[in-house]
């Protein structure tokens, strides 16, 4: 979300673990930073497919940037034009990550959320509520916690996302708020500024 803005622009960030994850694949005999390429062009797939899904729910202003260029998919993505489409109110969808192996897109979500000096980055989580006190699958009386600051979550040692990312998103005092993606209501919900999921926030801030 771009900053002091009635109309807010929003921005997206598309991962693409659904298709491939350059560093799970551990029988792959081709280097990483191969594997990691098969998994950025996943995330352009994932941009293109919610691009169409806008438009479908007749959101007309919508603008796909990639890392890497493929003009005839989408824009190269270039700070000042992406902030130049936040500011016209537009939904923007960053594909590629950032262009580069060896992260997943945990890392240029915090990455783009700083260099657009986005409000907040709401970091969308496959069926948790938001961060809990233990992994769900392991320990079913996880409770959601509610508030963190990120100190917290480095003492307490709890994966919010890449441990490079979160630092990033510590050193810049990024807000972030941790929710379910499968609860269509919550985005909306969120942005009304209702306690939904967990929200980690500098002690400063
Ligand atoms: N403390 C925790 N709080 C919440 N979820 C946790 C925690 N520890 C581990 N998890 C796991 O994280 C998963 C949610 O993360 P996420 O949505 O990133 O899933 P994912 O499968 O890694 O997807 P992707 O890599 O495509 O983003 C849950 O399925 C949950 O089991
Ligand atoms: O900047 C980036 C972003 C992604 N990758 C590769 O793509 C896959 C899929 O992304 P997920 O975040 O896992 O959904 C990721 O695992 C990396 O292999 C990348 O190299 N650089």
């Amino acid at each position: 979300m771009t900053r002091n803005s009635s109309d807010l622009g929003s921005c997206v960030v598309v991962g693409g673990g659904n298709y491939f994850r350059g560093g799970s694949n551990s029988g792959w005999t081709i280097p990483r930073a191969e594997l990691d390429n098969v998994g950025i062009l996943g995330t352009v797939m994932n941009g293109i497919f919610l691009r169409g899904a806008l438009q479908n729910c007749d959101v007309d202003e919508v603008r796909l940037m990639t890392a890497i260029p493929i003009p005839s998919v989408g824009e190269p993505y270039i700070r000042l034009r992406a902030q130049h489409h936040l500011e016209q109110g537009k939904v923007l969808i960053l594909a590629g990550g950032n262009g580069q192996p060896f992260v997943t897109t945990d890392y240029p979500s915090v990455q783009r959320a700083i260099e657009l000096d986005a409000e907040a980055l709401l970091v969308a989580k496959n069926g948790v509520s938001g961060v809990m006190t233990a992994d769900p699958k392991l320990d079913a009386s996880a409770t959601v916690l509610s508030y963190l600051s990120h100190e917290d979550v480095i003492d307490r040692r709890i994966k919010v996302m890449d441990q490079a990312a979160f630092v990033l998103a510590m050193e810049h005092a990024l807000t972030l708020k941790v929710f379910d993606v499968s609860r269509l209501d919550q985005l909306t919900a969120i942005c009304d500024g209702q306690q939904i999921g967990t929200l980690v926030e500098s002690r400063t801030s």
